[in-house]
């Protein structure tokens, strides 16, 4: 997939032109204000689930807080006219620096949940990572996702069996890249979903995977038809409540003959390590807020992980991405591309494919416009002297 002829922010005339007709966009082009579009149309219990963080959100505003302290120092008189987005993350060539999240249980959102976000994402090129927690199966949302690319998402189980053969449908099915997520081997306190005693998968939802899977299947005392409930509770503590260690990496990497990358990364020694491990990259993240509450803003993280391992390893990064010049200011900062969490998801909840369409192309409009006004025609001119340096960033004359 390549970029539109006239450059992503042709998706900004196209708005203007609409205006003509006196049609305005469908959903809000401002991220940060679609979340209040989504409450409005989505139940208390899964809004709050999405929206939601751990704790007393310190971790969440964090992550808010930290962009804004970080400032851009556009340059003028250059020729940015044209511009290029492309990149190659993990051995692939993308024609954005940014990738859909993994986000679990879609179906609470919309009938169409993953699939949708497939098409969206085979639409416009980006890659998608399907969850381990997906209302779909694996083979199902490739489909949808056609020739697009996509990115497989690991919540570990405790069964080496049931490991494998998930890896193996998802490697058949055309996931290129694995990405392993560390930091939610336990869910975090979460008062909004704790005062209204709501966990999706106690119910059923988020467990197509397992649901559909041969190995999974045969473990079960009843067959799924007859007791979907009682084969959901059986998969909860194999793929939640123990942590894996950094001794059980080799296995995966026995079951994954693609691109590996540990997610959740905030610790540069961790990231040290992850190298060591022979990892193929990191995501800088603390889970948008919703794991450990206090931790460390992930844009400041990202700073010191990069500073540790940024010439050695692919570095990615998630965790308050909410406009064009926040995945400005994470690329000045190091990281290789960003994954877009909670703003596609209320994108879906809005208007389905279409919704999560105009969020990326809102997106990488943004992005475009901010490359080309602050002097950047590709991504390597987004380097740390972008940055002011009382931000937190240098200024390298
Ligand atoms: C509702 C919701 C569900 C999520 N489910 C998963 C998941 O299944 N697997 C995963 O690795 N991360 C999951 N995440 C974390 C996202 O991948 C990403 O790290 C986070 O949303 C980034 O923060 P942001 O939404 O503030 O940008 C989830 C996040 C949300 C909001
Ligand atoms: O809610 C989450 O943040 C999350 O990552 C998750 C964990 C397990 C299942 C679905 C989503």
């Amino acid at each position: 997939m390549t970029a539109p002829e006239r450059g992503y922010a042709d998706y900004q005339y196209q708005i203007y032109v609409r205006g003509l007709q006196d049609a305005v966009p469908p959903f809000t082009t401002d991220l940060g204000a679609l979340e209040d579009q989504a409450r409005d149309r989505l139940g208390p219990k899964p809004y709050w689930y999405i929206a939601g963080a751990a704790g007393t959100g310190a971790t969440a505003r964090a992550n808010r807080a930290a962009f804004d302290r970080h400032r851009i120092v556009p340059r003028m008189l250059r020729d940015a006219t044209a511009r290029d987005q492309r990149t190659t993350v993990l051995g692939s060539e993308l024609p954005a620096p940014v990738v859909l999240a993994p986000i679990g249980v879609q179906s609470q959102v919309h009938p169409e949940g993953e699939l949708a976000t497939a098409r969206a994402a085979a639409a416009t090129g980006v890659p998608m990572v399907l969850s381990t927690a997906a209302s779909h199966t694996i083979e199902e949302v490739a489909e949808a996702n056609g020739d697009g690319q996509r990115w497989f998402q690991l919540y570990w189980p405790h069964d080496d069996e049931v490991t494998a053969s998930i890896l193996k449908r998802a490697r058949t099915s055309g996931y290129t890249a694995l990405v392993v997520t560390l930091d939610t081997w336990q869910l975090a306190w979460r008062p909004h979903d704790l005062d209204q005693a709501y966990l999706p998968f106690l119910r059923g939802d988020g467990v197509a995977i397992p649901l559909s899977d041969p190995v999974f299947r045969s473990r079960l005392e009843r067959p799924v038809e007859e007791d979907p409930q009682g084969a959901a509770m059986q998969w909860l503590p194999i793929f939640s409540g123990k942590a894996h260690t950094w001794d059980e990496l080799g296995f995966l990497r026995e079951h994954w003959d693609g691109p590996i990358v540990l997610k959740g990364i905030v610790h540069p020694e961790d990231a040290r390590r992850a190298v060591r491990a022979g990892m193929d990259g990191i995501v800088v993240s603390n889970h948008g807020g919703r794991q450990v509450d206090g931790a460390v803003a992930a844009l400041d993280a990202l700073v010191d992980v990069v500073a540790e391992v940024g010439t050695e390893t692919e570095v990615l990064f998630d965790s308050g991405i909410r406009s064009g010049a926040d995945v400005f200011k994470a690329l000045a900062l190091g990281a290789r591309a960003v994954l877009l969490g909670r703003p596609y998801v209320y994108g879906l909840a809005l208007g389905g494919a279409a919704g999560v369409e105009h969020v990326v192309r809102g997106l990488l409009a943004d992005f475009d416009l901010t490359m080309g006004l602050s002097g950047c025609t590709t991504l390597a001119d987004i380097g740390p002297d972008t940055l002011h340096a009382g931000g937190g960033g240098e200024v390298r004359r």
